[in-house]
Parts: C-alpha cells; sequence; structure tokens
C-alpha cells in the first residue's frame, strides 16, 4: 500500500520544464558528443538553441493533487508525449525539475514497459517488482489483472504475439490495479476496443479520488468528461492552461476551423447551390450566431438545370468532430416552391433549435425525391454557433422545467 495518506496535497509538481529535439540524427549525434565531452571537462550544457534544434516542450508549469485529472491536449507534435515521457522518466529535460509523490502507473507507448520474449504473467510480475510490491503482493493482484485484461487464454504467451489491443488491455490493467498515485494515459488507450475503454473510465472514475491523473487525448468529450483541469499545447508551449475546461476546448477547436470553405461532396451539374443563409441575421467570419432555444428559418438558393421538377431537400446536422447530430427531411415541399429563372428559394423553418451550445455545419443534399440518389450534396452549406452560457458534451439541451413537487 502506498504511504500517501493527505487528500489535497500536491502529488505532481513540475517547473519550467523543457526538452530540445535536433532535426536531424547527424548534427543531434554530434551535439551528443559535444556535450559529453563538456560534461566530461567539467561544463555545463549549451542551453540555447543551436542549428536544427528546436524546443518540443518548453518552459511548462503545473501542479497536480490526489483526486485531480489534467488533461493534456493539442495537435500532432505539440510535444504531449514528450512531456509524459519526461515525467514518466523516460527522458531526461534539457532545463526545469518533475517532482512525483508516490507510485507511478504509466500507459505511455504502445508496449512500452513490457519485455516482449516475457509472457504477460511474467511482464505483470516484471512491473509490479519495479513498482514496488512484493512476489506476494503481486500474487494476489494477479488474477484481477488478467480478468481486468481479458487475458485469461493468453496470459502465458510472449508478448511480441499480442494484438495492440491486447498489449493495451493489459498496459492499462497493471497501470490501473496496481495502486497508483499517479496515473498517466497516453492516447493508446483509444487501440482498445468500445468495451475496453468503457471499462477504463469506470475504472478511472472510481481511483481518480485517490489518484492524480494525467491524461492526453484528442478526444474532447472523453477530456470534459475526466478532467478538471487542461494544459493546451502548442510547439512545446502551454498556449492555454487553467480549470476552465470549455475554453481550453473552444481553442483547440479553434485552431482547426481556420479552413471556412465549404465542400462539395457530389454533383451531377444539375444543381447548384447559389445561397445559404439565415433569414434576418448577418455571418461573422461565415458564421451565424444563434440563441439557444432560437427559431429561426434558413434560406438555401439553388439553381438548377435540365431539371422539370423541384428538388427534395434534405438537412443534416454535424457537430465540430463531425458526428452527425440530426437529420431533417423538411415537410410541405413541392407544394409552394416554383422555379424561377432556373432558380428555387427553399425558406425552411426550424423550431426551438435545442442543440447545446457550440459550432455545427449544416449538410445539404439535394434529390429528385425522398430516398432517391442525391443530385447535389455539400457539406458546410452553413455553419452555426450555437449560444449558451452552460458548456455540455450531449448534442442537445432540452427545455425542462419542475411544473410541480410532491403533486
Ligand atoms: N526522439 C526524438 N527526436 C527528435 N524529435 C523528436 C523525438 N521525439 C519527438 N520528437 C519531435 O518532438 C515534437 C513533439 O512530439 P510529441 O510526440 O511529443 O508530440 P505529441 O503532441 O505527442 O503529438 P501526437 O498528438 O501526434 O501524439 C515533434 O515535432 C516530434 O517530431
Amino acid at each position: 500500500m502506498s504511504n500517501i495518506q493527505h487528500n489535497n496535497e500536491v502529488l505532481v509538481k513540475v517547473e519550467g520544464l523543457s526538452k530540445k529535439f535536433c532535426k536531424d540524427l547527424k548534427t543531434s549525434l554530434w551535439y551528443g558528443v559535444k556535450d559529453l565531452v563538456t560534461g566530461i571537462r567539467g561544463g555545463s550544457k549549451d542551453q540555447s538553441l543551436r542549428a536544427k534544434e528546436f524546443w518540443a516542450v518548453k518552459d511548462i508549469n503545473f501542479e497536480l493533487r490526489r483526486g485531480e485529472c489534467l488533461g493534456l491536449i493539442g495537435h500532432n507534435g505539440a510535444g504531449k508525449s514528450t512531456l509524459l515521457k519526461i515525467l514518466n522518466g523516460l527522458i531526461n529535460p534539457d532545463e526545469g525539475k518533475v517532482t512525483i509523490k508516490g507510485r507511478v502507473g504509466a500507459l505511455i507507448e504502445l508496449g512500452a514497459g513490457f519485455n516482449p520474449i516475457l509472457s504477460g504473467r511474467e511482464n505483470i510480475y516484471n512491473n509490479g517488482a519495479i513498482l514496488g510490491f512484493s512476489r506476494k503482493e503481486i500474487d494476489s493482484k494477479l488474477e484481477t489483472i488478467i480478468a481486468f485484461a481479458e487475458l485469461e487464454e493468453f496470459i502465458d504467451m510472449p508478448v511480441q504475439h499480442y494484438s495492440s489491443g491486447m498489449k493495451v488491455r493489459l498496459g492499462f490493467a497493471v497501470a490501473a490495479q496496481m495502486e497508483p498515485d499517479v496515473l498517466i494515459i497516453d492516447e493508446v488507450l483509444a487501440v482498445g476496443d468500445l468495451g475496453f475503454v468503457l471499462k477504463c473510465f469506470k475504472t478511472i472514475d472510481n481511483i481518480l479520488p485517490h489518484t492524480a491523473i494525467i491524461f492526453v487525448s484528442h478526444s474532447m468529450p472523453m477530456v470534459s468528461r475526466m478532467c478538471n483541469q487542461i494544459v493546451l499545447m502548442d510547439k512545446g508551449k502551454a498556449k492555454f492552461q487553467g480549470q476552465d475546461v470549455s475554453k481550453a476546448i473552444d481553442l483547440y477547436y479553434n485552431e482547426f476551423t481556420s479552413n471556412n470553405s465549404s465542400d462539395v461532396v457530389f454533383t451531377d451539374n444539375t444543381v447548384e447551390l447559389v445561397e445559404a443563409s439565415i433569414e434576418g441575421k448577418s455571418k461573422t467570419n461565415n458564421v451565424y450566431k444563434v440563441k439557444w432555444g432560437e427559431s429561426i428559418i434558413l434560406k438555401f438558393k439553388i439553381k438548377v438545370a435540365n431539371l422539370s421538377s423541384i428538388p427534395f431537400v434534405t438537412l443534416a446536422v454535424y457537430d465540430k468532430e463531425q458526428r452527425g447530430v440530426a437529420e431533417m427531411f423538411p415537410s410541405g415541399q413541392n407544394s409552394d416552391l416554383s422555379i424561377v429563372s432556373n432558380e428555387i428559394t427553399y425558406a425552411i423553418e426550424l423550431k426551438n433549435l435545442y442543440l447545446s451550445k457550440g459550432f455545427y455545419n449544416i449538410t445539404f443534399t439535394a434529390s429528385e425525391q425522398f430516398g432517391s440518389n442525391a443530385y447535389f450534396k455539400i457539406h458546410k452549406a452553413l455553419t452555426i454557433q450555437i449560444d449558451h452560457e452552460k458548456q455540455i458534451w450531449t448534442a442537445f439541451l432540452l427545455d425542462s422545467k419542475v411544473i410541480g413537487l410532491n403533486n
């Protein structure tokens, strides 16, 4: 058992942490030799950037207490994994200091921490010993770990023959079941199948009250579900950090939304979308702001060529992660519409928009009739931003109120 008892103590303290890498292997080896010679002569390492070097992690600071979960987010190459490797002692920083109290469980790289030629069972004993458990203590945990990883059949097979998912199962089972004070989890968790990922989240919920967790992920719903503080990394630096998780997630998404061009998915050249707007609203940076619960009228003007009948329009709503959240098959089509100078304008009423806060793209499709092949389909025909003070991660925030108590 860990000897750390207090609830709010700082378990991880990171001060001015920096790590530089070299973009070129030959130069990197040459710098390594130079640093070694300088070290032998008693000199100190050159802390400035030399040619072809860059900061993969630069001046990162944070404190993490028991019961807290820090989300490390940022685009590919931002420096998240490098930071985790420094925290786990796999690589040394060039500057700064890491202080960690207690036992560290880590799931960083696929298969990292396992000896590939040893069996799953032998690896559990090895890892347990590294974490300071006696053989007897590991004996008592063994069955739980194997059962959690669901590897009963394969536990005596060398780890090198495990599938990616099996390695992650074993890695997480060992890291989480060995009573860690600090748990470090990289994106690799996502390699597990849905059943296992759900099981991991349940375990994380259970151990969080007595553990400090550092979690790297590109899945913002997962981050918002688990984390109570965030470091958003960009080119090694903390671009934002703090407890305002929704603000950090907004900033993260904004890094990817600069491209506002719409995407035509399909066209047979009989239909072209010439205008898409929301009645009575103007757009800023291609985005229409709509209040939560508001009723709006969407307007789509299309130009048709060689069509005698009015196309049937369907709409789909996608969130920022491209998950479909709603579809619309507007009723009343064909009745009042007419083709004027080869153009048709659809005014579509959308009542009480209870989508939760955030950005949504609308996909517009025109077909001969409901259910038939599309003439034309375009993503991001319209982008809307729903305004509400509450940031939630389900697609809808429904309008509800108590109308009676105790009958
Ligand atoms: N051993 C290394 N030698 C040289 N450069 C490295 C090394 N390891 C990482 N890098 C570089 O450091 C930068 C940060 O990489 P890192 O893996 O930490 O990013 P990340 O934020 O984890 O990215 P991802 O989201 O893709 O996992 C990248 O430019 C990467 O190429």
